[in-house]
């Protein structure tokens, strides 16, 4: 990233963390430009980055060797066919939108050279990860440009075929989702079992952590770890052999079959 010089349309959350992740890596702040239409939201992000924003998307793109479009997935046809005219050849575009194929991007944008990616919320504290597709296009120069840009928040893994990012989109994209809702469950169940709330919500977020902490450090699988903590005939079996009884795998299969499927249709029903 020494010289690229990147724009962000759409100063958002998730733009506001890649650019928060590429100021903490070095990137200076006049090689990232950024537009958005809220006269609060281009304060903020200045105040917070220093970069310079504009209101006008065309001002934003204007020298940028990499144009990353964070808008939301319903606002991408309009702005990126009122992009269009004023991109160049060269120019790499990165669409983080859920559910926009490259097909569409190609459609509302023309040839350019397309990666097509699925960041995370977690890149806020750069902890996050993300599934990068790209077209014919891009040439290696702009594919190393765009992992870097993405592992300024965290980890990037290509991936072979578009369809795959449905998948990343049920696994990692909206992953965060799921954890957080088994923090919810977990500290509502350790109330009802009479625990202050405050204490039930601090002994979750810990075991949380530090169970996330020790599969990601740890040689052997998951189901390896969750063997150690499972004494036979224990309190671990005891809830572990409901959850099963329950369908728990099931369960997570078809919710993440809907992530992937409401990736799908997404594509069909915007990408027009
Ligand atoms: N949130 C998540 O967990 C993830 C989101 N994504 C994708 O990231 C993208 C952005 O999401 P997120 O950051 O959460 O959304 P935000 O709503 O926080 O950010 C989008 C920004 O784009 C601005 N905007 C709207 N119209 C335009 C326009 N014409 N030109 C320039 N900017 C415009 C919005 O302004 P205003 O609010 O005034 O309309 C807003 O500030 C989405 O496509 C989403 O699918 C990907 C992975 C994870
Ligand atoms: O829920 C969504 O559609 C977006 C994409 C992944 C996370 N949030």
């Amino acid at each position: 990233m020494s010289k690229t010089r990147i724009a962000f349309i759409g100063a958002g959350n998730m733009a506001a963390s890649l650019i928060g992740g590429l100021r903490a890596q070095g990137v200076d702040a006049a090689q990232i430009r950024a537009s958005d239409p809220g006269a609060e939201t281009r304060a903020r992000v200045h105040a917070e980055h220093g970069i310079q924003l504009f209101e006008d998307n065309a001002q934003a793109v204007d020298g940028a060797d990499v144009v990353l479009i964070a808008v939301k997935p319903q606002a991408m046809k309009a702005v990126c066919q009122a992009l269009k005219p004023s991109l160049k050849p060269n120019q790499l575009v990165v669409s983080i939108a859920a559910g926009i194929t490259c097909a569409s991007l190609r459609n509302w944008l023309g040839e350019q050279p397309l990666v097509r990616c699925m960041p995370n919320t977690p890149a806020l504290l750069r902890q996050g990860v993300s599934g990068l597709y790209a077209t014919e296009q891009v040439s290696a120069e702009q594919r190393a440009e765009a992992e870097q840009l993405l592992s300024a928040v965290g980890v990037a893994l290509w991936v072979d075929s578009e369809q795959q990012l449905d998948a990343v989109t049920a696994v990692s994209g909206s992953g965060p989702a799921y954890f957080f809702l088994l923090i919810e469950a977990m500290t509502a169940a350790g109330e009802k079992l009479g625990l202050p709330r405050d204490v039930a919500s601090r002994l979750t977020l810990q075991t949380a952590l530090g169970a996330a902490h020790m599969a990601v450090a740890s040689d052997v699988e998951a189901s390896e770890l969750r063997r150690r903590v499972t004494s036979p005939n224990g309190t671990t079996e005891a809830a572990i052999k409901s959850f099963q009884a329950n369908g728990f795998e099931v369960l997570v299969e078809k919710a993440l079959g809907a992530a992937a499927h409401r990736s799908a249709e997404m594509a069909e029903q915007l990408g027009n």
